[in-house]
Order: structure tokens, then C-alpha cells, then sequence
């Protein structure tokens, strides 16, 4: 599958009042076609620096970034407005950035469509099948104030989809919903990532939304830290089961960070012992007084952290 987002050694630094902000400290990131991705982290990581450099909204320091063949710091004022125009659709937290109150849902999704040049037939067209898609054929006519909170995001998100864009940027997309809300939401964007093959990256603080998407990135400081993948397996009785994996971003300089709650319930820190089976690598607690000749290997490896890719 052919990748659409490639960010490698991402770096975003911000001054401000003759500070130095590090918001982005090396970042990789690689979503293929088609994926939907859920980028977590705490306030404050990074996330939102990620989407607006993703979005031709902000440019990175340094390191590169492509997507869907775009060189967005190469990329000039004119690729930049149709970038921003045809190949990314945005969906913002709030109904308020997403939707026009003075318009009918209808106009609103086709006002990006208007502005882009298109035939009114055409226009019309696709304003129903967008509705269509994320259920809200029957509100067509109604303004943003008279629709649910999850009603206004699934009018935000047909907006977000009116110039097919090849890539679906949404930022806390569920953040101001309830649980069951949030998962209607999460169902229509799965719903236009399977029906359209749009590629959907969601960023949010929320770790939960792990179980609604694909693959899960976490992002820690800066950087990308592991990845929860999630995927469908049939069990000898032929039942299908979902299963978790857990991975950790592997950097070109052969950097590697564990996920927290793993170093925690092992109380690794400052340093740790490693060994080399021929098909995985195993991680104990570092002892300081022996080395690692000395120390005693475990024949059969059994400790949680260590994983058989
Ligand atoms: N324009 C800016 N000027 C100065 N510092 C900034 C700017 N934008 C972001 N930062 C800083 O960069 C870091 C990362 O911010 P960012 O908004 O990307 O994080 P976030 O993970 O999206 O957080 P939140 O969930 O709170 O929005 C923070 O320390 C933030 O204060």
C-alpha cells in the first residue's frame, strides 16, 4: 500500500518573548493510503503543531514532510492554496470553525465546492451523497444552530469531504461530546474512511479512541513514542476476535521509546540490560553492580516487555 504521509525527523521550534519552545523534537510518522490513524498525547506534545504542519498551515523548522506527494516545505504560495483547497480536509473541535451559522447544512457543504469552481448539477450531487453518507439526508435544509452537537460534526465532516480530499485532518474531533456521541462521530469518520478510502488522522488526548481507529500513534514530547495496532483474527473455532499489538517507533539513529507504563511496572530506568535472541531483543532492569557478562540470562524469557515482533 503506498504511503500517503511521510514525516521524517520532524522538528518545530517556536520562539516567543526570546524562549525557545521545542513543540516538535524529531517526529516520524508514516500513514499508508487508506489508513485511519489516531495520534494521542498529552496537552501539550505536539499535536496540534503536527496537524498545521500536515495542513500547509505552518511549516516545520526542520526535517521533511510529504503529503499525498506534496513537499509541504518545498511546496510554494500557489501549491499551498490548492494543497489546503483539494488534497486535505480539516474538522475542528468546535462547530463553530467547521460550519457557517447564517447557512443551511446543505450550503454549507457546498460553498468549499462553489469556491473550487464547480457545476451547480455537480454541486448538487454531491452535496446529497455526502449527506447521504453521514446521516444527515433529512437535515439537508436545517442551520448548524437547530443540529445535536454529533449532528454538527458530521455536518462539519461532509464540508471536510466536499473537494475529495485525499487526506482527512480532524483535531479532537470529539472533544467537547459525550461517550456516545463521540462514538457516533468516530462511526460516520470510519463510515467515509471505508466508503470513500479516505485517510484519516485523528489527533486527541484521549487514549480511549484507541478502539475506535486502526492503528493508534502515541506521541510523546515532540515525538512519536509506540503504536497500538489493531486488527481482526479468526480463532481455531472460527470465531473473530480483536487484537491489540503494541509497538514502539524505531528511528533511523536506532532510538527506541518504551512505553511508560511499561518501564513503570518494570521500574526500569538510566539503564537497561539487553540481549539478542535470534528473533527478538529482551530488556531487564539494569543492575550496576554486575555487568552483563556476569549477570545471570534467563534461558526462556518470559517478562511482559519483551515482544516477538
Ligand atoms: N505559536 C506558538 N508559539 C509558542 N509556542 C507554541 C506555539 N504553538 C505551540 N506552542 C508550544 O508548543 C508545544 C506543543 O503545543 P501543541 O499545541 O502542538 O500541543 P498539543 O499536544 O496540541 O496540546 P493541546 O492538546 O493542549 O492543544 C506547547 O508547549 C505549546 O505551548
Amino acid at each position: 500500500m503506498s504511503v500517503v504521509i511521510r514525516c521524517e525527523n520532524l522538528v518545530r521550534i517556536f520562539t516567543s518573548a526570546g524562549v525557545e519552545v521545542v513543540a516538535l523534537s524529531g517526529l516520524d510518522l508514516l500513514v499508508s493510503d487508506g489508513e485511519f490513524v489516531a495520534v494521542v498525547g498529552a496537552s501539550g506534545s505536539g499535536k496540534s503543531t503536527l496537524l498545521r504542519i500536515l495542513s500547509g498551515l505552518d511549516r516545520p523548522s526542520a526535517g521533511s514532510a510529504h503529503v499525498a506527494g506534496h513537499d509541504l516545505i518545498a511546496m510554494g504560495r500557489r501549491e499551498r492554496l490548492r494543497f489546503r483547497r483539494e488534497t486535505v480536509g480539516f474538522l475542528y473541535q468546535q462547530a463553530a470553525d467547521n460550519l457557517l451559522p447564517y447557512l443551511s447544512v446543505a450550503d454549507n457543504v457546498a460553498t468549499p465546492m462553489h469556491l473550487a469552481g464547480a457545476r451547480s448539477a455537480q454541486v448538487r450531487t454531491r452535496v446529497a451523497d455526502l449527506l447521504d453518507l453521514v446521516g444527515l439526508a433529512d437535515h439537508a435544509d436545517r442551520r448548524p444552530a437547530a443540529l445535536s452537537g454529533g449532528q454538527q460534526q458530521r455536518a462539519g465532516l461532509a464540508v471536510a469531504l466536499a473537494n475529495s480530499p485525499t487526506v482527512l485532518l480532524a483535531d479532537e474531533p470529539t472533544g467537547e461530546l459525550d461517550t456516545a456521541t463521540a462514538e457516533e462521530v468516530f462511526a460516520a469518520l470510519r463510515t467515509v474512511n471505508a466508503h470513500l478510502g479516505t485517510t484519516v488522522v485523528v489527533v486527541t488526548h484521549d487514549p480511549g479512541v484507541s478502539e475506535q481507529v486502526g492503528r493508534t500513534v502515541g506521541i510523546r514530547d515532540g515525538r512519536t513514542s509506540s503504536e497500538v495496532l489493531r486488527r481482526t483474527e479468526i480463532d481455531h473455532e472460527g470465531r473473530s476476535e480483536l487484537v491489540a499489538e503494541e509497538y514502539a517507533v524505531l528511528d533511523r539513529a536506532g532510538r527506541l521509546q518504551l512505553p511508560r507504563d511499561f518501564t513503570r511496572a518494570l521500574d526500569l530506568r538510566d539503564r537497561v540490560r539487553l540481549d539478542l535472541r535470534p528473533d527478538h531483543i529482551g530488556v531487564w532492569p539494569g543492575r550496576t553492580t554486575a555487568s552483563p557478562e556476569t549477570s545471570e540470562t534467563p534461558e526462556t524469557p518470559e517478562t511482559p516487555e519483551e515482544r516477538t515482533p
